[in-house]
């Protein structure tokens, strides 16, 4: 794997292809700050070398040109906080202004680019408008893991215009790293923890973790659908009842092939989709008419804890209820302690990924006690259902 370790940035102006597509609030301050402090290691090491980083990202999905709202000036701030020096700031991501900051960098500086989805090109993967983006530096690096699934021009086609001088930084060497353990290495008892809204998110990630797991546990709402599909009654749960064929073709599959699916037991209903509403556990596939399924519980948690710590290898994708809810955030807290426990106590290896989980485990402060937190969602599946990622395959190709 071609890393920039094996590059020396000594007076070179490195094009560096960030994930800085962050969350932020109504005031546009930054809400969760992972993917930036993730890609600080790359831009640090290029700096130490004596080199000079433009940065570009994109932010949000905006529609049709510049807009305020996308705007990455909003994280300028917080940037340049992080690196300790002060980030310059091309209002536009090509063009004459944007060559003119990017050829007056001197080494130890840093340049931000305006969001690079301003142009409808960067969607498209047009190779004019990557050529205009290439000629902004001497090296490119791609560290942006949580787009590596997009063939955009910044993530792909932009390689083209370095055929050399391409390279993977820190955070997407370290997340194929953990990915691939998972993919081709995983120790086993391996345990697959599949879990948050929709079952048709995440078909191919489980026909792909079929193959390879011992055990793959189902919860949050995509396991309404497969109660009801076994004739359980699930009330007003999630349900979509157009996959409830593919849930007992997959639960035969995983007969077939000796794989343990683990389904809850129990849950926790309410009478509205509310954190206030009234709240009661019972026997899975016994929802009354009016109530709706929010969490596991508690024989659920127990069923699942138990068989997560004798695991060796754990991915969890999608929490195992409406955590956002505090009171229904049980079932995902105790998921999350029990993966936990099996990394310090069994030394297994634990690899969180998908937007909300690592939202979860956030919220219960657990980031630092599990082996791997990606900082991918979409990027990751892809790369887990076996899939070759455009980011990858550029650099690698
Ligand atoms: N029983 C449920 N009913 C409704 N929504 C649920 C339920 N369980 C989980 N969710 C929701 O699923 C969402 C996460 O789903 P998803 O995007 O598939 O997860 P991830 O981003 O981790 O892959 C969360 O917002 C969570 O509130
Ligand atoms: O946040 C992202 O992906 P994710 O929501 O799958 O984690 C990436 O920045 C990619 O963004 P996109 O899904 O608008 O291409």
């Amino acid at each position: 794997m071609k890393t920039i370790d094996q590059c020396d940035f000594k007076d070179k102006k490195a094009l560096v292809r960030v994930d800085f597509n962050v969350p932020l609030d109504k005031d546009f301050n930054i809400t969760d700050d992972k993917r930036m402090r993730a890609a600080l290691p790359t831009i640090t090491k290029i700096l130490n070398d004596g080199g000079s980083v433009i940065l570009m990202s994109h932010l949000g999905r905006p529609k049709g040109g510049p807009d305020n709202q996308f705007s990455l000036k909003h994280i300028l701030g917080d940037l340049s906080r992080m690196l300790d020096l002060e980030v310059k700031f091309a209002d536009d991501c090509i063009g004459a202004s944007a060559v003119d900051k990017a050829k007056n960098l001197v080494p130890g500086q840093v340049l931000l680019l305006e969001n690079l989805r301003f142009y409808k090109e960067e969607e498209k993967g047009d190779k004019d408008f990557a050529g205009k983006l290439a000629k902004l530096g001497d090296v490119y690096v791609n560290d942006a893991f949580g787009t590596a699934h997009r063939a955009h021009a910044s993530t792909s086609i932009i390689a083209e215009f370095f055929p050399t001088e391409k390279y993977f930084g820190y955070l997407m060497a370290e997340e194929l790293k953990n990915a691939e353990k998972i993919n081709h290495h995983a120790e086993k008892p391996f345990t697959a923890i599949m879990g948050g809204a929709k079952v048709s998110d995440k078909i191919l990630l489980i026909e792909s973790l079929l193959e390879k797991v011992d055990n793959l546990i189902i919860g949050g709402g995509m396991a309404y659908t497969f109660s009801k599909a076994q004739g359980g009654e699930i009330g007003t749960s999630l349900l979509e009842a157009d996959r409830m064929e593919l849930c007992l073709q997959l639960l035969e599959k995983a007969k077939s092939k000796g794989v343990n699916i683990i389904l809850p037991v129990d849950t926790v209903i309410a009478d509205k989709f509310d954190n206030n509403a009234a709240k009661k556990n019972v026997d899975a596939g016994h929802i009354p008419a009016d109530w709706m399924g929010l969490d596991i519980g508690p024989k659920s948690v127990e069923l699942f804890s138990e068989i997560i710590k004798k695991s060796k290898t754990l991915l969890w994708n999608g929490p195992m209820g409406v955590f956002e809810m505090a009171n229904f955030e049980q079932g995902t807290r105790a998921v999350a302690n029990a993966v936990v426990a099996a990394t310090k106590e069994n030394g297994a290896f634990s690899l969180i990924g998908g937007g909300d989980s690592a939202a979860a485990i956030a919220k219960f402060n657990l980031e630092d006690e599990v082996s791997y937190v990606s900082t991918g969602g979409g990027a990751l599946l892809e790369y887990m259902e076996g899939k070759e990622l455009p980011g990858v395959k550029a650099i690698n190709g």
